[in-house]
Protein backbone atom coordinates (compact mmCIF):
# COMPACT_ATOMS: atom_id res chain seq x y z
CA UNK A 1 0.00 0.00 0.00
CA UNK A 2 1.19 3.49 -1.15
CA UNK A 3 0.34 6.31 1.54
CA UNK A 4 0.64 9.86 -0.08
CA UNK A 5 0.73 12.26 3.12
CA UNK A 6 -0.30 15.90 2.25
CA UNK A 7 -0.48 18.98 4.38
CA UNK A 8 -4.23 19.57 3.58
CA UNK A 9 -7.07 19.04 2.29
CA UNK A 10 -6.48 21.46 -0.79
CA UNK A 11 -3.36 19.55 -1.79
CA UNK A 12 -5.15 15.98 -0.97
CA UNK A 13 -7.63 16.94 -3.27
CA UNK A 14 -4.82 18.48 -6.00
CA UNK A 15 -2.43 15.58 -5.79
CA UNK A 16 -5.57 12.96 -6.12
CA UNK A 17 -7.16 15.04 -9.15
CA UNK A 18 -3.86 14.96 -10.77
CA UNK A 19 -3.37 11.25 -10.47
CA UNK A 20 -6.53 10.44 -11.94
CA UNK A 21 -5.87 12.97 -15.27
CA UNK A 22 -3.01 11.60 -15.77
CA UNK A 23 -4.75 7.87 -15.25
CA UNK A 24 -6.93 9.23 -17.69
CA UNK A 25 -4.47 10.58 -20.41
CA UNK A 26 -1.99 7.56 -20.30
CA UNK A 27 -4.94 4.97 -21.09
CA UNK A 28 -5.69 7.27 -24.29
CA UNK A 29 -9.07 6.34 -24.19
CA UNK A 30 -11.48 5.86 -26.77
CA UNK A 31 -15.57 5.38 -27.27
CA UNK A 32 -14.35 1.71 -28.13
CA UNK A 33 -12.42 1.03 -25.77
CA UNK A 34 -13.44 3.83 -21.87
CA UNK A 35 -11.41 4.71 -19.51
CA UNK A 36 -13.55 2.51 -16.26
CA UNK A 37 -13.58 4.81 -13.32
CA UNK A 38 -15.04 3.94 -10.14
CA UNK A 39 -16.91 6.53 -7.93
CA UNK A 40 -17.56 8.03 -4.30
CA UNK A 41 -19.49 10.59 -2.61
CA UNK A 42 -19.64 11.97 0.67
CA UNK A 43 -17.25 15.48 1.68
CA UNK A 44 -14.21 13.40 0.97
CA UNK A 45 -13.78 13.75 -2.78
CA UNK A 46 -15.68 17.10 -3.13
CA UNK A 47 -12.08 18.93 -3.23
CA UNK A 48 -11.01 16.23 -6.00
CA UNK A 49 -14.16 16.80 -7.90
CA UNK A 50 -13.22 20.56 -7.75
CA UNK A 51 -9.96 19.80 -9.15
CA UNK A 52 -10.40 17.63 -11.97
CA UNK A 53 -13.57 19.80 -13.46
CA UNK A 54 -10.41 22.57 -13.46
CA UNK A 55 -8.33 20.73 -15.07
CA UNK A 56 -11.48 19.71 -17.36
CA UNK A 57 -12.02 22.82 -17.89
CA UNK A 58 -8.70 24.06 -18.80
CA UNK A 59 -8.59 21.45 -21.39
CA UNK A 60 -5.83 19.11 -19.34
CA UNK A 61 -8.15 15.93 -19.14
CA UNK A 62 -11.55 14.74 -21.03
CA UNK A 63 -14.21 12.60 -19.60
CA UNK A 64 -15.64 12.05 -23.33
CA UNK A 65 -14.18 8.68 -23.26
CA UNK A 66 -15.22 7.86 -19.52
CA UNK A 67 -17.37 5.42 -17.98
CA UNK A 68 -18.27 5.79 -14.45
CA UNK A 69 -19.21 3.02 -11.73
CA UNK A 70 -20.89 5.14 -8.35
CA UNK A 71 -20.61 3.50 -5.30
CA UNK A 72 -23.37 3.68 -3.67
CA UNK A 73 -26.94 4.66 -3.30
CA UNK A 74 -29.55 5.13 -0.75
CA UNK A 75 -32.84 3.08 -0.81
CA UNK A 76 -35.86 4.69 -1.24
CA UNK A 77 -34.85 8.13 -2.26
CA UNK A 78 -35.88 9.43 -5.65
CA UNK A 79 -32.78 9.96 -8.19
CA UNK A 80 -34.17 13.80 -8.24
CA UNK A 81 -34.07 13.97 -4.19
CA UNK A 82 -31.98 16.95 -2.92
CA UNK A 83 -30.06 14.40 -1.00
CA UNK A 84 -30.36 11.10 -3.12
CA UNK A 85 -26.16 10.62 -4.89
CA UNK A 86 -27.95 11.13 -8.30
CA UNK A 87 -28.38 14.40 -7.10
CA UNK A 88 -25.05 14.78 -5.58
CA UNK A 89 -22.77 13.49 -8.08
CA UNK A 90 -24.53 15.64 -11.00
CA UNK A 91 -24.69 18.57 -8.82
CA UNK A 92 -20.86 18.07 -7.75
CA UNK A 93 -19.17 16.39 -10.41
CA UNK A 94 -21.13 15.27 -13.83
CA UNK A 95 -22.86 17.98 -14.76
CA UNK A 96 -19.51 20.31 -14.78
CA UNK A 97 -17.54 17.98 -16.88
CA UNK A 98 -17.78 16.63 -20.56
CA UNK A 99 -19.06 13.65 -19.52
CA UNK A 100 -22.11 11.20 -21.40
CA UNK A 101 -24.59 11.11 -19.50
CA UNK A 102 -25.21 7.18 -20.87
CA UNK A 103 -21.59 6.51 -19.91
CA UNK A 104 -22.50 7.48 -15.88
CA UNK A 105 -23.90 4.56 -13.78
CA UNK A 106 -25.17 5.00 -10.46
CA UNK A 107 -27.29 2.44 -8.86
CA UNK A 108 -30.80 2.74 -8.25
CA UNK A 109 -32.36 2.70 -5.16
CA UNK A 110 -35.65 3.34 -5.92
CA UNK A 111 -35.89 -0.22 -8.06
CA UNK A 112 -38.15 -2.77 -7.66
CA UNK A 113 -36.07 -5.64 -7.17
CA UNK A 114 -32.96 -4.44 -5.22
CA UNK A 115 -31.33 -7.95 -5.64
CA UNK A 116 -31.74 -8.16 -9.64
CA UNK A 117 -30.61 -4.31 -9.88
CA UNK A 118 -27.41 -5.09 -8.13
CA UNK A 119 -26.75 -8.39 -9.65
CA UNK A 120 -27.12 -6.46 -13.10
CA UNK A 121 -24.74 -3.60 -11.75
CA UNK A 122 -22.05 -6.32 -11.17
CA UNK A 123 -22.43 -7.17 -14.83
CA UNK A 124 -22.78 -3.76 -15.96
CA UNK A 125 -18.96 -3.23 -13.98
CA UNK A 126 -17.60 -6.54 -15.67
CA UNK A 127 -18.86 -5.49 -19.03
CA UNK A 128 -17.36 -2.63 -19.31
CA UNK A 129 -14.28 -4.61 -18.65
CA UNK A 130 -13.72 -3.60 -14.68
CA UNK A 131 -13.21 -0.93 -12.98
CA UNK A 132 -9.18 0.38 -13.53
CA UNK A 133 -9.02 3.07 -10.51
CA UNK A 134 -11.70 2.88 -8.01
CA UNK A 135 -11.82 6.65 -5.96
CA UNK A 136 -13.27 6.52 -2.44
CA UNK A 137 -13.80 8.14 0.89
CA UNK A 138 -14.09 6.23 4.25
CA UNK A 139 -16.28 7.13 7.63
CA UNK A 140 -14.66 7.20 10.93
CA UNK A 141 -15.53 3.61 11.49
CA UNK A 142 -13.29 2.57 8.67
CA UNK A 143 -16.14 1.61 6.67
CA UNK A 144 -15.33 1.86 2.56
CA UNK A 145 -18.46 3.03 0.18
CA UNK A 146 -21.29 1.43 2.99
CA UNK A 147 -19.59 -1.45 3.64
CA UNK A 148 -20.41 -1.10 7.43
CA UNK A 149 -18.11 -3.09 10.13
CA UNK A 150 -18.27 -6.69 9.85
CA UNK A 151 -19.48 -6.87 6.38
CA UNK A 152 -17.59 -9.61 4.38
CA UNK A 153 -14.42 -8.51 2.65
CA UNK A 154 -15.44 -10.35 -0.14
CA UNK A 155 -19.18 -9.11 -0.56
CA UNK A 156 -20.23 -7.87 -3.78
CA UNK A 157 -22.91 -5.43 -4.41
CA UNK A 158 -25.80 -5.58 -2.11
CA UNK A 159 -28.23 -3.98 -0.06
CA UNK A 160 -26.48 -2.82 3.48
CA UNK A 161 -28.14 -1.64 6.72
CA UNK A 162 -26.35 1.32 7.94
CA UNK A 163 -25.16 1.84 11.23
CA UNK A 164 -26.45 4.49 13.55
CA UNK A 165 -23.45 6.08 13.93
CA UNK A 166 -23.23 6.56 9.92
CA UNK A 167 -27.06 7.49 10.13
CA UNK A 168 -26.03 10.12 13.01
CA UNK A 169 -23.25 11.08 10.71
CA UNK A 170 -24.96 11.40 7.48
CA UNK A 171 -27.76 13.62 9.63
CA UNK A 172 -25.33 16.35 9.01
CA UNK A 173 -26.97 16.54 5.11
CA UNK A 174 -31.00 15.52 6.23
CA UNK A 175 -31.80 18.99 8.23
CA UNK A 176 -29.90 17.21 10.96
CA UNK A 177 -32.56 14.90 11.67
CA UNK A 178 -31.65 11.45 12.17
CA UNK A 179 -35.43 9.78 11.44
CA UNK A 180 -34.94 11.48 7.52
CA UNK A 181 -31.98 9.53 7.11
CA UNK A 182 -32.34 6.40 4.97
CA UNK A 183 -32.02 3.14 6.94
CA UNK A 184 -30.86 0.94 4.16
CA UNK A 185 -28.39 1.65 1.20
CA UNK A 186 -27.09 -0.35 -2.34
CA UNK A 187 -23.36 -0.69 -1.66
CA UNK A 188 -20.60 -1.95 -3.84
CA UNK A 189 -19.19 -4.78 -1.83
CA UNK A 190 -15.76 -4.85 -0.49
CA UNK A 191 -14.76 -7.43 -2.98
CA UNK A 192 -16.15 -5.58 -6.13
CA UNK A 193 -13.65 -2.50 -4.70
CA UNK A 194 -11.01 -4.96 -4.84
CA UNK A 195 -11.41 -6.40 -8.44
CA UNK A 196 -10.55 -2.33 -9.42
CA UNK A 197 -6.70 -2.97 -10.87
CA UNK A 198 -6.39 0.76 -8.89
CA UNK A 199 -8.06 1.78 -5.38
CA UNK A 200 -6.92 5.52 -4.18
CA UNK A 201 -8.68 6.49 -1.39
CA UNK A 202 -9.44 9.92 0.15
CA UNK A 203 -8.82 10.40 4.26
CA UNK A 204 -8.94 13.55 5.90
CA UNK A 205 -9.39 15.07 8.59
CA UNK A 206 -8.95 13.98 12.84
CA UNK A 207 -12.08 12.28 12.81
CA UNK A 208 -10.66 10.24 10.45
CA UNK A 209 -7.12 9.22 12.13
CA UNK A 210 -8.48 6.58 14.26
CA UNK A 211 -10.01 4.50 11.04
CA UNK A 212 -6.37 5.79 8.97
CA UNK A 213 -4.33 3.80 11.69
CA UNK A 214 -6.62 0.87 11.49
CA UNK A 215 -6.20 0.88 7.54
CA UNK A 216 -2.24 1.06 7.51
CA UNK A 217 -1.48 -0.07 10.98
CA UNK A 218 -4.27 -2.45 11.81
CA UNK A 219 -4.41 -6.12 10.92
CA UNK A 220 -6.94 -7.12 7.59
CA UNK A 221 -9.73 -6.70 9.89
CA UNK A 222 -14.25 -6.75 8.46
CA UNK A 223 -14.78 -4.67 11.80
CA UNK A 224 -12.85 -1.97 9.66
CA UNK A 225 -13.11 -2.69 6.06
CA UNK A 226 -10.70 -0.14 4.54
CA UNK A 227 -8.30 -2.91 6.07
CA UNK A 228 -8.79 -4.87 3.23
CA UNK A 229 -7.23 -2.35 1.02
CA UNK A 230 -3.95 -3.64 2.49
CA UNK A 231 -4.94 -7.55 0.38
CA UNK A 232 -4.74 -5.26 -3.19
CA UNK A 233 -1.64 -4.75 -5.22
CA UNK A 234 -2.25 -1.31 -6.41
CA UNK A 235 -3.82 0.48 -2.98
CA UNK A 236 -3.14 4.34 -2.67
CA UNK A 237 -4.38 6.26 0.14
CA UNK A 238 -4.45 10.10 0.03
CA UNK A 239 -4.33 11.75 3.25
CA UNK A 240 -3.31 14.94 5.13
CA UNK A 241 -1.33 15.83 8.59
CA UNK A 242 -4.51 16.22 10.72
CA UNK A 243 -5.61 12.19 9.74
CA UNK A 244 -2.08 11.11 10.99
CA UNK A 245 -2.54 11.71 14.29
CA UNK A 246 -2.91 8.03 15.14
CA UNK A 247 0.02 6.78 13.32
CA UNK A 248 3.41 5.92 14.65
CA UNK A 249 5.75 8.37 14.14
CA UNK A 250 7.98 6.12 12.53
CA UNK A 251 5.14 5.16 10.29
CA UNK A 252 4.39 8.89 9.14
CA UNK A 253 8.29 9.61 8.26
CA UNK A 254 8.68 6.37 7.21
CA UNK A 255 6.14 6.75 3.99
CA UNK A 256 7.08 10.96 4.08
CA UNK A 257 10.44 9.48 3.64
CA UNK A 258 9.60 6.82 0.44
CA UNK A 259 7.39 9.08 -0.88
CA UNK A 260 9.62 12.17 -1.27
CA UNK A 261 9.90 12.50 -4.78
CA UNK A 262 6.24 11.76 -5.35
CA UNK A 263 4.34 14.51 -3.39
CA UNK A 264 4.25 17.44 -5.65
CA UNK A 265 1.17 17.19 -7.36
CA UNK A 266 2.58 18.82 -10.49
CA UNK A 267 5.06 16.21 -10.72
CA UNK A 268 2.01 13.26 -11.69
CA UNK A 269 1.08 15.73 -14.70
N1 LIG B 1 -21.28 5.92 1.71
C1 LIG B 1 -20.48 7.06 2.06
C2 LIG B 1 -19.01 6.66 1.94
O1 LIG B 1 -18.71 6.34 0.59
C3 LIG B 1 -18.15 7.80 2.43
O2 LIG B 1 -16.80 7.49 2.26
C4 LIG B 1 -18.46 8.07 3.88
C5 LIG B 1 -17.62 9.19 4.46
O3 LIG B 1 -18.18 10.42 4.15
P1 LIG B 1 -17.43 11.78 4.21
O4 LIG B 1 -16.51 11.79 3.05
O5 LIG B 1 -18.51 12.81 4.08
O6 LIG B 1 -16.71 11.82 5.51
O7 LIG B 1 -19.83 8.44 3.98
C6 LIG B 1 -20.82 7.60 3.43
O8 LIG B 1 -21.11 6.61 4.34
Amino acid sequence: MRLIIQPDANQMAQWAANYIAAKINNAKPTSEKPFVLGLPTGSSPLLTYKALIKLNREGVVSFENVVTFNMDEYIGLPKDHPQSYHTFMWDNFFGHIDIKKENVHILNGMAEDLEAECMAYEEAIKAAGGVELFLGGIGPDGHIAFNEPGSSLASRTRVKTLTTDTVIANSRFFDNDVNKVPKTALTVGVGTVLDAREVLILVNGHHKARALYQAVEGPVTQMWTISALQLHPKGIIVCDYDACSELKVGTYKYFLDIEHDNLDPESLL
